[in-house]
């Protein structure tokens, strides 16, 4: 077993599951009780999907574009991954962008959320990011990791309920060009969000909502996710177990906000899979 999928201490609380708390140091991850829990709820950019990494490019190219051009452009140091793990990862399009500038001490008036990319404000260079994403997966279209079809098949033979939990207002978009729309009947994405008035990560509220939807209690409930401010979301909201994927945030990173577990690939959940 790959010392990364080693079950931690739960850093941030007493009374975690028996499984995943202190003592289980050494058990695989695939020996978790599933029996504790009725629902996973999903991130889906880096969790389902290889897209926090289109994301992460989209994010990049505009910004370092976007300070180029600035008059003080000498004064700014440029954006960079450690940037977006910090300040954009799992956070909602334009909470991004406000967290990015605030950090370069950059304020620009808001706009709206449907200003168009040309417009120096919030609004306008989270669409002009948007416009870069959106045209990398029309021209790439999206895979979904295999392993991350494991787990979603084990789970469906299971019977275990599944909701989509994703900042992104692209979420049923990439859910589609993966070909995985069909397996989620619930999808709490930026959109549905912003309409029901839910904070974005790091507030648990989405996944609060999802819980809800799927007629779970969070504490019976598993949160999956690749983001820091995600994994904040998990612990945030009391959820029976917040496992967090290694995609680049960095295991202990992960652990320090508050996963219980954390693995490389989602088939690690799987019984029978990571032992070793
Ligand atoms: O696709 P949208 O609405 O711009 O959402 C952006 C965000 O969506 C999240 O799912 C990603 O994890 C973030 O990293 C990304 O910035």
């Amino acid at each position: 077993m790959p010392d990364d999928s080693v079950i931690a201490d739960p850093p941030h609380q007493t009374d975690r599951p028996a499984e995943a708390g202190a003592g289980a140091e050494g058990k695989g991850v695939s020996e978790l009780a599933w029996s504790d829990y009725d629902a996973v709820l999903f991130d889906l950019d880096g969790v389902l999907t290889p897209t926090a990494e289109v994301h992460m490019r989209a994010w990049d190219t505009m910004f370092n574009d976007y300070l180029e051009q600035r008059p003080d452009a000498g004064r700014l140091a440029r954006y960079t991954a450690s940037d977006y793990f910090a300040h954009v990862d799992g956070k909602p399009r334009f909470d991004g962008v406000r967290t990015f500038l605030a950090s370069r001490d950059i304020e620009l008036p808001e706009g709206t959320p449907d200003d168009p990319p040309d417009a120096e404000t919030v609004g306008g260079l989270g669409n002009r990011k948007n416009a870069m994403f959106s045209a990398i997966l029309e021209r790439d279209g999206v895979e979904p990791y295999p392993a991350s079809v494991t787990l979603l098949d084990w789970l469906a033979d299971r019977g275990t309920k599944v909701a989509v939990v994703s900042s992104s207002r692209n979420a049923p978009l990439v859910l589609e060009a993966a070909g995985l729309a069909d397996r989620f009947e619930h999808v709490v994405d930026g959109r549905v969000a912003a309409e029901a008035g839910l904070a974005g990560k790091p507030s648990p509220e989405t996944y609060l909502h999802a819980a809800r939807l799927l007629g779970t209690e969070a504490s019976r409930a598993v949160v999956v996710e690749d983001a820091l401010s995600g994994v904040e979301s998990g612990r945030a909201g009391d959820f029976g177990l917040v496992v967090g994927v290694d995609r680049g945030a960095g295991r202990e990173a992960l652990l320090g906000a508050g996963a219980d577990v954390v693995v490389r690939e989602l088939d690690e959940l799987v019984p029978g899979r990571s032992d070793g």
